[in-house]
């Protein structure tokens, strides 16, 4: 049935009752219907008394977008922003153009919509760091309870009951299919002294089998989740393909008292009497502060925008990058290719049973949460492998090359050659990162995009940590340079059947360094790793005493009256884990927030 509703909305049809004619005022106007937007707008239009209006720049999802294989598909389509960063002299060197991929979710769902579902949390350390950094609250302890009221995992079975939750909106599940690849990976990793445990338990590190944000086997995006369940509720007015350009603050009070946004090509002013709810992701939503005037001085004068609070909006940009190039090759067809999963029990088995290879989030099916030598806190993660079904030499048919922005040239050279061998990849992902970014305004033409300086890899730990990454996730044979001192995953016994190796043609750019050593890995770093779309940081979260916060532990702007960010941007630094369930617990807590302040007033 949802998979019909879907194929409805993909002729334009829709269950969403799109606002065209708006009210004056709202008591609240959320801005951006994301993972933070949607659980903000489902949470406080459960007071029938509140008036709320959730506006967004995209549109509905379809029923392309709810199949969790071809996830990497959704990033070509409109669903995308599109962002690109500026050309960095330290990363992204061989991808086109020179530049990073910045995806970005456009869509009632935001980028849920686009990203990979994989459900996991971070780790007990990450949350107990935001308190220690001085925002009470926003310890462990304090934020388990909103992921447990998010969460419906009752069909998960190898998770660890007390930390999960069963009647929240968002559904959590097990993919469909396992590949054989899945066990012996586990198993490697209790070879490594590592266990088999639930990542979204405070154990920290461990290997495991990934869960989804998925429904019988199709997307379960934050609007699925948050927003379809609730659209009878008249007091929420939902509007999509529409975007705000401003938030108006009033110069001498300070107060934000409504949003300015375009419409089927009109413009409208709406006023909001409570609070604006700032929920556009990490990127947009530094940018439509510093349209509206709050953010750097400098910055903002050189754009010719009046400055109303002097804030370092945009600073403290983190993402995880991750090097999604590694291709392992096996000697049997256990893995996921593009024309592997055409064949019609496959499509067959999807569609009417919600099963199958389609309902493997992203191709990823394990991860992994492991210390390098230089981890500094026992326990803390500093490299996630995550374990695909398949591998790049098998995108024929280009999706996941255009979400990573890998040339044609390069595909044809390293990895066309192999496109029939069947192969899998473990992607080693960079969790703590050092290197710290900026989303810097360009000029005052708010449908301009802002200029995007990510500073990957900009500071030298964070390559080499990511060095020790892919030699855990590697192929190591112990008569070649590319041993290590550490047993590395696909050496394993448990892997030995299927006589793995890699493809050894150098990356372009690393052609003049050894093959297999750490100057090559550095050099690979720097050209093929991607971002996994986890920017964040943006409009940090902070006490007054630290001059790079841009809001306090209760995610108001300093300085703004009526004027919220719940996003990923508030986070002080990235969780070790994927973001979306976490910017879905700050959703829920800043809820609660707003919920108590009100009810205070
Ligand atoms: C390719 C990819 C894969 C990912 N995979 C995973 C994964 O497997 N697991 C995981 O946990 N996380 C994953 N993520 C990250 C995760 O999905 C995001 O961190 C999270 O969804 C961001 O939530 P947000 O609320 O901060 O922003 P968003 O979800 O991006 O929401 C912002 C919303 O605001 C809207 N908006 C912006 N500007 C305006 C405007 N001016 N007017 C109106 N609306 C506006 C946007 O269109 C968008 O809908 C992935 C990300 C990407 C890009």
């Amino acid at each position: 049935q949802n998979l019909l509703n879907d194929f409805r909305r993909f002729f334009g049809a829709s269950d969403v009752r799109d606002t065209a004619n708006f009210r004056k005022s709202y008591d609240f106007v959320v801005v951006g219907a994301g993972s933070g937007g949607c659980v903000v707008a489902n949470r406080l239009s459960e007071n029938p008394e509140w008036s709320v209006l959730l506006l967004e720049a995209g549109d509905d999802e379809n029923f392309l977008t709810d199949v969790p294989l071809i996830a990497s598909l959704q990033t070509i389509t409109s669903y995308n922003w599109g962002y690109k960063s500026e050309r960095l002299a330290t990363a992204c060197l061989g991808l086109i153009d020179g530049r990073c991929n910045m995806p970005r979710g456009k869509a009632l769902g935001g980028t849920s919509v686009i990203n990979f579902l994989l459900y996991t949390r971070g780790t007990k350390q990450d949350f107990d760091q935001w308190a220690e950094l001085g925002n009470p609250g926003w310890g462990y302890d304090q934020v388990l309870p909103y992921f447990i009221k998010s969460e419906n995992c009752t069909k998960c079975r190898e998770i660890d009951g007390k930390y999960h939750g069963k009647s929240g909106y968002l559904s959590v599940e097990h993919p469909g299919y396992e590949s054989p690849l899945v066990k012996r990976f586990i198993k490697s990793g209790e070879e490594l002294g590592y266990k088999n445990n639930d990542p979204s338990a405070p154990y920290g590190l461990g290997f495991s089998k990934v869960l989804a944000t998925m429904r019988n086997g199709m997307r379960c995006s934050a609007s699925k989740a948050f927003l379809k369940p609730i659209l009878h509720r008249t007091n929420l007015h939902v509007s999509i393909k529409t975007r705000v350009t401003k938030i108006l603050i009033d110069p001498s009070t300070k107060q934000a008292y409504g949003v300015q946004f375009w419409k089927n090509r009109r413009k409208f002013t709406v006023l909001a009497t409570k609070e604006v709810v700032l929920s556009a992701g990490s990127i947009n939503s530094p940018h439509l502060l510093m349209l509206s005037g709050v953010g750097p001085r400098d910055d903002l004068t050189r754009v010719g925008i009046p400055l109303l609070q002097n804030l370092k909006v945009g600073y403290n940009l983190q993402d995880h990058m991750a090097m999604s190039a590694l291709v392992f090759f096996v000697n049997e067809s256990i893995t996921v290719s593009d024309r592997g999963v055409q064949n019609p029990v496959d499509i067959f088995n999807y569609v009417f049973n919600g099963r199958g290879p389609y309902t493997i989030p992203g191709g990823a099916e394990a991860l992994a949460f492991v210390q390098t030598k230089y981890a500094k806190i026992g326990g803390y993660p500093d490299i996630e492998l995550v374990l695909g079904a398949g591998a790049l030499n098998g995108d024929v048919y280009g999706s996941l090359r255009s979400l990573l922005g890998i040339p044609r040239s390069l595909f044809e050279r390293v990895y066309a050659p192999h496109a029939y061998k069947p192969a899998f990849s473990i992607a080693p992902v960079l969790m703590r990162p050092k290197s710290r970014g900026r989303v810097v305004i360009k000029d005052g033409n708010p449908l301009h995009w802002p200029k995007l300086i990510p500073n990957y890899f900009e500071n030298e730990e964070d390559v080499k940590t990511m060095v020790e990454g892919i030699k855990m996730a590697r192929w190591s044979s112990s008569a070649s340079v590319f041993c290590s001192s550490a047993i590395t995953i696909t050496q394993s016994r448990h892997f030995q059947k299927y006589n793995i190796t890699m493809i050894t043609t150098p990356f372009p750019g690393c052609e003049t360094v050894p093959f297999g050593s750490d100057e090559y890995w550095a050099c690979a770093v720097r050209h093929v790793a991607t971002t996994l779309g986890h920017q964040v940081g943006t409009c940090k979260m902070g006490p007054p005493s630290d001059p790079d916060a841009v809001v306090d532990e209760r995610l108001r702007v300093y300085g703004i009256k009526g004027l919220r960010v719940v996003d990923g941007s508030i986070m002080p630094n990235v969780v070790a884990g994927h973001t979306n369930a976490v910017i879905m617990m700050i959703g829920e807590k800043a809820s609660d927030m707003i919920k108590q302040e009100w009810a205070r007033k």
